[in-house]
């Protein structure tokens, strides 16, 4: 039995880090175990300009304690009014490592989102030519769609045709959810990865719903049914180089979660590495942790993997608090419901 194990240090290839008070809270979280993170855009307002995603960046290596390192790798918000030179200056001096399309009121913060796919064509096609990865919030938001759907949906409707009409774009599917994203993935050549989070290999719809509604399992896309679930927990653990690690760690303060109109969004960066050893464990899959959380993410963006380690110990139960104290409220960790065995030493 496997006790011990080491791999290079992870990364977060989806992150959500806010700003001000919550930013200082959830930083050292995400620090503490990863070196370095795609950092979502979903700021009130968002980040759209280069300029503002080196105001942002900024920003969070000011809020980093002092002895820790980390690496942020800023995204922009698509709009449609965003400028293809603003996106081609902004990629081509390293700042930004992505651009972030959200379907206009998919999600949280996603009202200046795009709603019309034609007008943000010249961007794409700016993208597809330097190579720059456009990360996709992947789910329609007709409200003819059920919500179960609508993952599912936006590949058929948005995401293929958008991939068909823009030879050479390289797309990331965030947090896919369904066998669908599974398998549209699988279909395509190198040109599009998926990344997973800890929590959609835990959850299914009935953490949600059964015996009362648990507000800190609700997230976006939602988790679907437990056939979903299996075929993620199968993707990530296969070492296919196209799937890996995002996690959407996505605080929200209790406040907002526990309401009659509670936020989407877990916040998982606690935990996340004692729960996707736990989660490789299980599925006897040890050897490839490594692949999903830090080697096919840095092949995907075209960035060196990271050259120290972290080694993982299996041992009795670990503890971790069950809220962070923010200045803005509590904020609760995702609680994957079992005992977790590995802790980062
Ligand atoms: N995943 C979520 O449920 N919420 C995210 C937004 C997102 O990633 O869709 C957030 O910003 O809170
Ligand atoms: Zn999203
Ligand atoms: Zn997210």
């Amino acid at each position: 039995m496997t006790t011990k194990l080491t791999i290079r240090r992870p990364d977060d290839w989806h992150l959500h880090l806010r700003d001000g008070a919550m930013l200082a809270a959830v930083l050292p979280e995400t620090a503490r175990h990863f070196a370095r993170a795609i950092i979502m855009p979903n700021l009130v307002p968002p980040v759209v300009t280069g300029a503002q995603a080196a105001a942002y960046r900024d920003r969070i290596l000011a809020a980093l304690p002092d002895g820790m390192s980390f690496e942020p790798l800023m995204t922009l918000y698509l709009t449609e009014d965003t400028d293809p030179q603003d996106v081609a200056q902004a990629a081509a001096s390293g700042l930004v490592r992505a651009v972030k399309l959200y379907p206009a009121g998919a999600t949280t913060n996603s009202a200046s989102g795009v709603r019309d796919f034609d007008r943000v064509r010249d961007v794409l096609e700016k993208m597809a030519e330097i190579g720059l990865p456009l990360c996709v919030h992947g789910e329609v938001t007709d409200p003819e769609i059920d919500i179960f759907d609508r993952e599912a949906a936006f590949i058929d409707r948005v995401l293929d045709p958008i991939r068909r009409a823009t030879p050479g774009l390289r797309v990331v599917m965030e947090h896919v959810t369904t066998a669908d994203a599974v398998a549209y993935v699988r279909s395509a050549e190198n040109d599009l990865g998926a990344t997973i989070t800890a929590h959609h290999l835990v959850i299914n719809r009935n953490h949600i719903l059964v015996g009362g509604i648990k507000p800190h399992y609700y997230c976006l896309p939602v988790a679907k049914r437990e056939t979903h679930r299996k075929a993620l927990v199968e993707a990530a653990t296969s070492g296919d180089a196209r799937f890996f690690l995002g996690t959407d760690s996505a605080p929200h303060t209790d406040a907002n979660k526990e309401s009659a109109c509670g936020c989407a969004g877990c916040f998982t960066a606690t935990n996340t590495l004692s729960v996707l050893a736990e989660v490789f464990d299980r599925q006897g899959a040890l050897d490839r942790l490594e692949a999903f959380a830090s080697l096919n993410g840095p092949a995907f963006y075209r960035l060196p993997p990271n050259d120290d380690k972290v080694t993982l110990t299996k041992g009795a139960p670990v503890t971790y608090p069950a809220k962070i104290e923010t200045g803005d409220g509590p904020v609760t960790v995702f609680d994957p419901g079992f005992p977790l065995h590995w802790s980062v030493t």
